[in-house]
């Protein structure tokens, strides 16, 4: 497995957010997250980013135990928490935010041909390389803040909502560009509102309610389940 994680609490102070989560990802799958807000989703992907501490349990990724480790490690390990549009920079230009993504060694070697498959992956941002990330649409802000995770070759790419606030149009282009990115073989976690869109490009998924794994399956079993579908499709 590429991510492990096992039997994780987390806590807000007296406010437990995960209890007993167990969760696996193998190489190359999309794997969902789904469940009422509140769940725990985000609290999950923060663990596992490194950027708040589990009370309890491990999280290995690629055979290494990062539990509690510093997100800066984390993210050196290769595991990439994919950042709201809005986190980009935006006085400096499209270019530049793209080569602020591609600040370690392994990266920067690779920064020519990562860039020409950025630029392939969305052609927008070629055309507008030169202006102020600040200008971009909020569509386009989304696609450069994936095009800067993608600069850092990450094993894995965590989102979290991405279709938050964007336009329908905009959306199934984000779902577009997740499914090119399966294909070409990226591990992917992928946390969305969005279920019947996110579980029908899931490999696999898993419902949190209360901080609590209740279910998981495969992406197509999960949409046929009738406790899923009344729960999260309203069907
Ligand atoms: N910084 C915090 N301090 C205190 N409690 C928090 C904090 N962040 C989250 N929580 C609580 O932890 C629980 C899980 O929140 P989390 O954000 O992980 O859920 P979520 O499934 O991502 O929800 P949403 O879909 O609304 O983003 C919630 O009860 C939330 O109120």
């Amino acid at each position: 497995m590429m991510l492990e994680v096992r039997d994780l609490d987390l806590h807000y102070g007296d406010a437990q957010a995960l209890d007993g989560v167990s969760l696996d990802v193998a190489e190359g799958e999309v794997v969902a997250i789904i469940g009422a807000n509140g769940a725990g989703k985000t609290s999950l992907i923060r663990a596992i980013a490194g950027m708040k501490r589990p009370s309890r349990g491990t999280i290995s990724f690629e055979g290494q135990n990062i539990t509690g480790r510093a997100s800066s490690i984390i993210c050196d390990l290769g595991v990439a928490q994919v950042a709201e549009g809005r986190q980009i920079f935006p006085s400096m230009s499209v270019r530049e935010n793209l080569d602020m993504g591609a600040v370690l060694p392994r990266a920067k070697a690779k920064r020519k041909e990562t860039l020409e498959r950025c630029y392939e992956m969305f052609p927008k941002l070629k055309v507008r390389s030169d202006q102020a990330a600040g200008t971009l649409s909020g569509g386009e802000q989304q696609m450069l803040a994936i095009g800067r995770c993608l600069m850092g070759q990450p094993r894995l790419m965590m989102f979290d909502e991405p279709s938050l606030g964007l336009a329908p149009a905009v959306v199934s282009e984000m779902f577009k560009i997740i499914k090119t990115l399966h294909a070409e073989g990226m591990t992917v976690i992928l946390v969305e509102q969005n279920v019947s869109a996110s579980l029908k490009l899931a490999d696999r998924g898993y419902v949190l309610e209360n901080g609590r794994v209740v279910l998981s399956g495969t992406g197509s079993g999960l949409l046929n389940d009738d406790g899923v579908r009344q729960a999260y499709l309203g069907l």
